[in-house]
């Protein structure tokens, strides 16, 4: 069953795109985790799936699936994504995404430059989800991180000299203090203005740049004073634009959307 696929990427974070909209292909965990794997499927940071969206206002339902086949209930790269293909399919400028954190506007700025309403954060410790009740501003973890959701679990640890991701990310991505595992960030506050940030992703492990991460982070790094609401965030694959908005709580999220390739896949050689 030759089906067709988008390759996609924002910042290096990169993503196999599947239109479910008018047909189902059979897309479980372990089949997306196969085709996610860089040596023996397509290859991808998380895959995406469209579906048709079923609340009032939203143009298509996106699911977004880590490489290891968990559901993350959002990405912030790959929304900029999804907002740029349906333009490429004749959509307008603006588009809302229905996630399973909730709906998101998005407005393409320019060709492949993408505005996303990544909502409010949560911040509350049954949010991010913590497994006890404790301050999310700072967690009892060595570093004193802090904690957030942008409908995904995060957390931060705000540092001088950042570290290999691979030494300390995969204990943390499995503390016990995250009952849903955590994307665990990395930071390192270069002025007001602008932060570098490396990401060790739940389900995905080290990527070249974190949407809902860079969101966290400027987030923790404003409630810890350590910022202003709008910041650069300068990842491994480039920089994206987060801003706070006081006025709503939500956090903007700007950047590139780039479609790498189109391609087709035998999905019968893929477990089911
Ligand atoms: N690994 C994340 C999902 C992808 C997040 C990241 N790629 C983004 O751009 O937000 C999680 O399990 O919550």
């Amino acid at each position: 069953m030759m089906i067709p696929f988008y390759k996609m990427h924002g910042l290096g974070n990169d993503f196999v795109v599947m239109d479910e909209r008018t047909e189902r292909f059979g897309l479980t965990p372990a089949r997306i985790a196969a085709l996610s794997d860089r040596h023996r499927g397509i290859g991808c940071d998380q895959f995406v799936v469209l579906r048709p969206a079923c609340r009032a206002g939203a143009d298509v339902f996106v699911r977004f699936f880590n490489a290891d086949g968990s559901e993350s209930g959002a990405c912030g790269n790959a929304s900029r994504c999804v907002a740029d293909l349906l333009r490429q399919q004749g959509g307008g400028a603006s588009s809302v995404l229905q996630t399973q954190a909730g709906l998101l506007a998005a407005r393409i700025d320019a060709p492949g430059e993408v505005t996303v309403d990544m909502g409010p954060p949560a911040l509350g410790w049954r949010d991010v989800p913590l497994a006890c009740e404790i301050d999310t501003l700072h967690l009892p973890i060595d570093g004193d991180p802090a904690a957030a959701s942008m409908g995904n679990p995060h957390v931060t640890f705000f540092m001088t000299d950042l570290p290999d991701p691979h030494e300390a990310g995969p204990a943390l991505e499995r503390h016990p203090l995250f009952p849903e595992r955590a994307n665990v960030g990395f930071a390192r506050i270069m002025s007001r203005g602008a932060l570098r940030l490396r990401v060790w992703e739940r389900g995905s492990g080290l990527t070249l740049a974190c949407g809902s991460g860079a969101c966290a982070t400027v987030v923790n790094a404003v409630r810890r004073g350590l910022v202003d609401r709008t910041c650069r965030v300068d990842m491994d694959g480039g920089s994206l634009t987060i801003t706070w908005r006081a006025a709503d709580d939500h956090v903007l999220m700007t950047g590139p959307a780039v479609t790498s390739f189109v391609g087709t896949v035998d999905l019968d050689g893929y477990p089911s």
